[in-house]
């Protein structure tokens, strides 16, 4: 960065601390009273939420009575959905539940519609699926992008790797090269915050706005995958342009076209694995995998399905069979079984035996 840039950077960045933190109590005493920050009231269930975000019309219940057994109002005027319908996708043995909700316009972050509602519900999600409408121009996009931004969500991002510990002395330690802000930025805006005795660590090339970021802390990263429906009624050029963007589906719900292939890719946004359960000299279950998130141990799932071994002394080992053809009828124990703790993480497919010991 220039001189005059680093000046605009440092005086930009002072300006968007403040900013950020006046917004975080705008948003917050709503959240405290349950009024307008919360949610709308439904009930988790199975192994995954995944929330439909978009502007009227753009076919998010039709999507919903599509791929689940839930029948979700749909319309050709504007706000027919008012209120949050849940419904279950049956993937591979998993449950996912799809969340309908009612269209969002622009303005929907300060409260416009039930666009607060919306918003909040969407951060409980483990996925959001962005629906736009094909036909329209890609200002939708970033429109809701705006929306979802302001109340703290951040699409397809990674949290900023920096660590903050308050201590009785100040510190500012950077392990790279700062090349989007620089320590006098970043220092102001810890003053402006009052965190004198506080020590940070910057391990990763950011930019001021994630600085801020990580400050306000309540920031939510999450997968999104961006859903173009009503592809039948566009050029299959324009599908094409439009399939080959990142983190992009085109599907037509009416007529019921890559349905499928959206669900596999839900899949793969949510990063479940599934893993199988088996009784000593019994074969899995194959039909009645657990859900687990990718990176899980096998300890994340043994209170439901193991209880009676839950707070005695003996140690729990589990047996951990590695992708076993169980089908065949001839089949042995792999050579791959393995005798591992409960912090043991867990792949796609494996089969666990969990005994005391
Ligand atoms: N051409 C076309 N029309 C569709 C498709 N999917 C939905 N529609 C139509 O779009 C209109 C709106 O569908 P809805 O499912 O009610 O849309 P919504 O997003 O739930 O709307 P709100 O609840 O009002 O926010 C209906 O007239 C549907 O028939 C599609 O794949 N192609
Ligand atoms: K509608
Ligand atoms: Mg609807």
């Amino acid at each position: 960065m220039g001189i005059v840039e680093k000046a605009t950077e440092y005086h930009l960045g002072l300006l968007k601390a403040k900013l950020a933190r006046y917004r975080a109590q705008l948003l917050e005493p709503a959240t405290k009273s349950g009024g307008a920050g919360t949610g709308f009231d439904v009930q988790k269930s199975g192994d995954a939420r995944v929330a439909l975000i978009g502007f009227p019309s753009v076919g998010k219940s039709t999507l919903l009575s599509k791929c689940t057994h839930t029948v979700s109002e749909t319309a050709a005027y504007e706000f027919t959905t008012l209120t949050a319908i849940p419904g279950v996708i049956d993937y591979q043995g998993a449950r996912i539940q799809l969340l309908d909700l009612p269209g969002i316009v622009e303005g929907a972050s300060q409260g416009r519609g039930r666009g607060r509602q919306v918003v909040s519900t969407a951060k409980t999600a483990d996925l959001i699926l962005i629906m736009l409408d094909a036909t329209k121009s890609d200002e939708q996009r970033r429109l809701l992008e705006i929306e979802l931004d302001a109340v703290g969500i951040r699409l397809n991002k990674k949290k900023p790797d920096v660590v903050f510990k308050r201590k009785t002395t100040g510190g500012l330690n950077t392990t790279v090269k700062l090349t989007k802000t620089d320590e006098r930025t970043i220092r102001s805006i810890l003053a402006s915050y009052k965190l004198h005795n506080c020590e940070v660590m910057i391990r990763e090339d950011i930019t001021t706005d994630e600085f801020i970021d990580v400050l306000i802390g309540t920031r939510k990263y999450m997968p999104c995958l961006y859903v173009y429906n009503k592809i039948d009624a566009i050029s299959l050029e324009q599908m094409d342009k439009l399939a080959h963007d990142e983190h992009t589906i085109v599907i037509s719900c009416e007529m019921g076209l890559n349905l499928d292939h959206l669900i596999e890719r839900m899949w793969d946004e949510l990063g479940l694995v599934k893993v199988y359960t088996k009784k000593r000299g019994a074969h899995p279950d194959l039909t009645d995998p657990i859900c687990l998130r990718r990176g899980a141990n096998i300890e994340a799932r043994r209170v439901q399905r193991y209880s009676p071994v839950i707070g005695n002394a003996f140690p729990i080992w589990a047996r951990l069979v590695r992708k076993l053809d169980f089908r065949g009828k001839s089949s042995k124990f792999s050579p791959h079984a393995q005798k591992v703790g409960l912090s043991h993480m867990v792949q796609d497919e494996d089969v666990v035996s969990i005994f005391t010991k």
